[in-house]
């Protein structure tokens, strides 16, 4: 049995440090295979994720030419494909969050934004065999694959595959983070609702105002998000202070970031951290973001060690697939589902 990590009251706690940049997480010692190494990282992630929500990863074991070629084949789907090639994946017929969403489309902040977000992109989730039982569950089903554009499918299941073993492989040190056994999510997380996705935001003109940015400010939905960055910058991430701090482009890192899921599983220690892109730079810039999530069933509860009798659970247990579900609704005009126009009972 493990001992449960002292776990100070809020009341107690030390103020969280506000971050003027993102901190950075080295992974090379936990792939080193050592107790020593996890342990020394699963120290640094758990001070980053307290204070901060989001930071960069270097040594991740993911080569960033895997990103160079993904954003290749991003540049050249927009590019390439014709309009009919594009509708015919479009994610508001498609359904399941899969597939290809236009400029506005998605809107991260409808508080403050009417139009959506400036930017269009295209999600890809776990490509699951005709006879998976998942295929049945909402969210997972056939991923979106456009007609006549060989190679593309290939690239991007590359991609999400590396970056699904690399979320699997942190998580363990997440679990180590938090006093519990190193493969407590395992069973959690085998048959993920992890999301890839593709972003293209146009350069952005004129007077800006939070009325439309190229994604509005937001917190992520999921565990965590793995992004990779494409040089051209406009990140930026709120610290605990409520100033607005730049995550620029770094080739040689993914930022991470924590998402209300975590939060909620770690009874609000790990924060989400509100994160918004406003493209000034007069190029256009490109993202990939790797969403995180757990199994559709995976019960989250607030764990063990970070609950006391000062501090009981903020939150009610859900599961994985609830949670997602609530919060991907609000952010579309379409049925997220099943695709076609949204239904009222929603
Ligand atoms: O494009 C980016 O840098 C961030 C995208 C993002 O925050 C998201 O898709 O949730
Ligand atoms: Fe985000």
């Amino acid at each position: 049995m493990m001992t449960p990590a002292a776990i100070l009251d809020t009341s107690l706690q030390g103020k969280r440090i506000p971050f003027t940049q993102a901190p950075i997480i080295d992974f090379a010692p936990a792939e080193s295979g050592t107790r020593a190494g996890k342990l020394e990282v699963a120290k640094h992630l758990r001070d980053a994720c307290i204070n901060a929500g989001f930071m960069y990863v270097k040594n991740s074991g993911v080569s960033p030419s895997l990103a160079e070629s993904t954003f290749s084949w991003a540049r050249r789907f927009l590019k390439e494909t014709t309009p009919e090639q594009k509708q015919a994946v479009s994610m508001a017929v498609h359904g399941h969050n899969r597939g290809y969403f236009t400029i506005g489309e998605e809107n991260l902040d409808p508080t403050s934004q009417a139009a959506g977000d400036l930017k269009e992109g295209y999600n890809i989730g776990r490509e699951l065999a005709p006879d998976d039982p998942d295929r049945n569950t909402p969210l997972c089903g056939t991923n979106a694959w456009p007609e006549d554009f060989p190679g593309f499918r290939e690239a991007m299941l590359t991609y999400f595959d590396a970056m699904n073993d690399l979320s699997r492989r942190m998580i363990r040190i997440f679990a180590l983070s938090l006093d519990m056994p190193e493969d407590y999510f395992d069973k959690m997380v085998d048959r993920p609702l992890a999301t890839m996705r593709f972003l293209h935001y146009p350069p952005q003109e004129g007077v800006i105002t939070e009325e439309q940015l190229g994604c509005g400010a937001h917190t992520d939905f999921g565990c965590f998000t793995f992004l990779a960055q494409d040089g051209v910058g406009g990140l930026q991430a709120r610290n605990v202070a409520g100033e607005w701090i730049e995550i620029p482009s770094r080739t040689d890192c993914f930022v991470m970031n924590i998402g209300d899921m975590f939060q909620r599983w770690t009874n609000d220690l790990y924060i989400s951290t509100l994160h918004r892109v406003i493209n000034t730079s007069e190029k256009d810039r490109y993202s990939l973001p790797f969403f995180f999530d757990p199994n559709a069933d995976a019960y989250i509860e607030a764990l063990p060690t970070c609950v006391t009798p000062e501090r009981p659970a903020h939150y009610a247990p859900t599961t994985g697939l609830k949670h997602i579900m609530e919060r991907l609704s609000a952010g579309y005009g379409f049925d997220i589902v099943n695709g076609g126009d949204k239904k009222e009972d929603m």
